[in-house]
C-alpha cells in the first residue's frame, strides 16, 4: 500500500477466531478513568468523545498507555481515559483500556493472508458504497464485504452512487431481493455546494438518513465511488473529495485516516465512520461455512447437499446448481452461486486442506 490508508488498524494482531478482544481483566488502579468513544485515529494520537450527548460533552486527545502494547484501537472503540481529560488545547490523556466490543469488523490484506486487521469497532451496520459506473461496480467486492459483515454480526446496507451516469438495474435486482437496504443515489442537477462538492439528490439522502439515524455505521468502498461526497452531505463535514494526484495525474485516496462523524439532525448516538478507500477486503479470517452462510438466498439448498460438500463447481452431490436452475435464487441466482464459489475457492488457498462444509442435511 502506497500510503497509510489504515493507520492503526494495520497494527498486526494474531488471528483469533473469537475476535481480537482486549483482555478484560479489570485493572482497578484506573478507577478514576472516564469513558470515551474513539472518533479519530491519526499517527498514534486518538481523539475520543467524553460524556457523549451530555451538556459537558467534549473531545479529548489521548495516547495509548504502554500496557496496551500494540492492541489495535480503532474508531468506534469505547475506551477508558486517565490523566488530563479536560479537553483543553494542550491536554493529552492516556488511553488505558479498550472496553469489550459488541462488533468488530476485520479484514485480511488478501484471502490467503492470515494476518487480520481491525477496521472499526462497535458498528451496527456497514454501508457498502459502489458506483453504478466510473468506477465500474464489482459485485465480487459487494459479496465479499457482505460476507465479512455477516461474519461479524453487522448488517450490510448497499448504496449505489452515480445513478445519473447509469441506471443500476442489475445491481438493484440482484441485491434488493436479499432483504438488505439498497439505496440508489445520484447527483442532483443543482451543481456543487459551497465547498465545491457535488450535490446529492435529496431523495436518496433522505432515505440514507432514515437508515443511518440512531445507529453507528461505517462506509466501505473503493476509492472514487463517492463516499466522501455522501458523507459530507450527511454530516456537513468537508472530507476531501475527488482530488487528483498532482504527480501521477490519477485519482488517489484523498481520505487517509478513519474518522467518526456525526450525522446532521440525527438522534444522539448516530455516527458515521468514514474509512479510507479499500483496495482489498480479504476473508482469510472467515470460516468457509461463514462464507456460505452470508449467501442467505443459497443457504437453504445446502441442506440437500451430500455430506461434507465443498459446494465447488465439480463437487459430487452439490444441490446448489439444481436449486439455482429451478429459480429458487431468483434471476441472478447463477451469478450469486458463481460469486460464492469464487470466494470459497480464493480463500480455500488459505487453509491447508479444504474444510468440509455442510452436514448432508442430517
Ligand atoms: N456523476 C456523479 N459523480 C459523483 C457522484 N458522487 C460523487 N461523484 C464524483 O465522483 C468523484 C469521487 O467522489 P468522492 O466522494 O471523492 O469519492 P470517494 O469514494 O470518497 O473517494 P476517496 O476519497 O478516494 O476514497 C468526485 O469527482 C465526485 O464529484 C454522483 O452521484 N454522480
Ligand atoms: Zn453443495
Amino acid at each position: 500500500m502506497s500510503q497509510r490508508e489504515w493507520d492503526e488498524s494495520d497494527v498486526r494482531v494474531r488471528p483469533n477466531k473469537k475476535g481480537s478482544r482486549p483482555r478484560t481483566k479489570d485493572r482497578p488502579k484506573h478507577d478514576d478513568a472516564v469513558r470515551g468513544r474513539v472518533i479519530g485515529v491519526d499517527r498514534g494520537r486518538y481523539t475520543a468523545v467524553v460524556n457523549e450527548a451530555q451538556p459537558d460533552e467534549h473531545t479529548v486527545m489521548a495516547m495509548r498507555a504502554r500496557e496496551l502494547r500494540r492492541q489495535p484501537i480503532v474508531p468506534g472503540d469505547l475506551v477508558s481515559l486517565v490523566g488530563d481529560t479536560s479537553g483543553g488545547p494542550d491536554a493529552l490523556a492516556r488511553l488505558v483500556r479498550i472496553e469489550e466490543r459488541t462488533t468488530l469488523l476485520r479484514r485480511s490484506a488478501d484471502d490467503t493472508d492470515p494476518v487480520e486487521r481491525v477496521v472499526v469497532a462497535n458498528v451496527d451496520q456497514v454501508v457498502i458504497v459502489v458506483a453504478a459506473a466510473d468506477p465500474e461496480p464489482r459485485p465480487g467486492f459487494i459479496d465479499r464485504t457482505m460476507v465479512a459483515a455477516h461474519d461479524a454480526g453487522i448488517e450490510p446496507v448497499l448504496v449505489i452512487t452515480k445513478a445519473d451516469l447509469r441506471e443500476p438495474v442489475d445491481l438493484v435486482s440482484t441485491y434488493r431481493p436479499l432483504g438488505m437496504e439498497v439505496i440508489v443515489s445520484r447527483s442532483s442537477t443543482g451543481g456543487n455546494d459551497a465547498h465545491g462538492s457535488l450535490l446529492v439528490d435529496l431523495e436518496a439522502l433522505a432515505e440514507l438518513r432514515r437508515v443511518l439515524n440512531g445507529r453507528i455505521s461505517t462506509t466501505l468502498g473503493h476509492s472514487g465511488v463517492g463516499k466522501s461526497t455522501l458523507v459530507n452531505a450527511l454530516t456537513g463535514s468537508q472530507r476531501a473529495t475527488g482530488h487528483v494526484n498532482e504527480v501521477t495525474g490519477r485519482g488517489r485516496h484523498t481520505s487517509s485516516s478513519a474518522i467518526a462523524l456525526r450525522m446532521l439532525d440525527s438522534e444522539p448516538g448516530t455516527w458515521i465512520i468514514d474509512t479510507p478507500g479499500v483496495r482489498s477486503f480479504g476473508l482469510a479470517h472467515v470460516d468457509p461455512q461463514a462464507v456460505v452462510d452470508a449467501f442467505e438466498d443459497l443457504v437453504p439448498a445446502t441442506a440437500q447437499c451430500s455430506r461434507g460438500c465443498t459446494h465447488a463447481v465439480d463437487a459430487a452431490g452439490c444441490a446448489l446448481d439444481a436449486w439455482v436452475a429451478d429459480g429458487h435464487a431468483g434471476p441472478h441466482g447463477a451469478d450469486r452461486l458463481a460469486s460464492m464459489r469464487r470466494l470459497l475457492a480464493s480463500r480455500s488457498d488459505a487453509v491447508e486442506d479444504v474444510k468440509e462444509l455442510g452436514d448432508g442435511g442430517a
